[in-house]
């Protein structure tokens, strides 16, 4: 049964010059199983539980206060998604989830007072994550071989401006399902591969996260203060299938307890500036260059109901 490896970061976090051992791991994880789980990352734990806090908070607010700032993706990725209003798999009829994206400082907020917290909670964990993933960018990069800088210097404007990058931070909320029929075909996320470069994801004690590792779905059972990192397909594209970009889904849980309870995560999807024209690493000319927002809208427009 194949495993995800957890990395330890406090050596590399105390001194950005120690990254070998880091390298060297991410690059098997990455390689394989495509999931792995960093500890002693650095971002301090109430800096999470803040935007865990803030986000149930706006997640129990009436629809009505939700839906005036709900995501349209005519004008942007922004905003709150409701139930349905996005579904990740494609064999999936419903998707029990709510989300609310936000890509800058600047992006669209609730309104502050319904939840004057929200943004500040989100704005410091974000800059964190953003932070952290530089670190992870250049391990990247001397995993493959490249100039330390390499994917650094294409994801200049991560959660700074989305006409510039399309770096995502969501806070999702599984609402409980205590009182709900449950068909077949009805799951919290269904089973997919994130898009961009990496995702960081957090996840909070309830777990139901499954990988697809072969055929067979592995539990990612929550590691307490542990963020998990995956890859999307840009960065499979990218290295040529040398990294994976791992399937992965949350089902509706067996256990009535389970099914009862809420459940929360953040995600960090990083993107490439928009402008970025990704080319395979290996040489080859077999598929042709692609751009990195062109990408995205593409794979975006595929889920995105109404
Ligand atoms: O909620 C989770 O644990 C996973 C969410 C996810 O995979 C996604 O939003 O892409
Ligand atoms: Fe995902």
């Amino acid at each position: 049964m194949a495993v995800i490896p957890i990395v330890d970061l406090a050596d590399l976090v105390a001194d950005n010059s120690k990254t070998d051992r880091v390298v060297k791991q991410l690059d098997e994880a990455f390689s394989t199983v495509g999931f792995v789980y960093l500890t002693n990352h650095g971002i301090p734990q109430t800096t999470i539980d803040n935007v865990l806090e803030a986000s149930k908070h706006f997640f129990q607010l009436p629809d009505e206060v939700k839906n005036r700032t709900r995501r349209d993706y005519s004008k942007s990725n922004d905003g709150y998604v409701g139930i349905n209003q996005e579904i990740l798999g494609t064999h999936d009829l419903q998707e029990i989830k709510e989300a609310y994206n936000i890509t800058s400082s600047n992006s669209i907020f609730p309104t502050e007072e319904f939840n004057p917290e929200f943004r500040s909670a989100i704005v410091s964990l974000a800059l964190e994550l953003t932070e952290l993933t530089r670190r992870l960018l250049t391990c990247m990069a001397l995993a493959l071989g490249l100039e330390e800088n390499f994917f650094v210097d294409r994801h200049r404007f991560m959660f700074q401006d989305q006409t510039q990058n399309a770096t995502t931070f969501r806070t999702l909320y599984y609402p409980s399902l205590a009182d709900r029929h449950i068909q077949p075909g009805v799951v919290r996320c269904g089973a997919h591969s994130d898009y961009g470069t990496i995702t960081l994801l957090l996840q909070d004690d309830v777990g139901g996260l499954e990988v697809l590792s072969g055929t067979e779905w592995v539990s990612a059972v929550p590691v307490p203060g542990s963020i998990l990192v995956n890859l999307g397909d840009l960065m499979q594209f990218w290295t040529a299938g040398r990294y994976t970009a791992t399937v992965h889904r949350v089902l509706v849980p067996e256990e009535e307890i389970r099914r009862k309870s809420t459940r929360q995560s953040i995600a960090f999807f990083v993107h490439p500036d928009n402008d970025v024209m990704v080319s395979q690493l290996n040489g080859s000319h077999e598929h042709p260059p692609v751009g990195a927002l062109d990408y995205l809208k593409t794979r975006l427009s595929a889920t995105y109901k109404y």
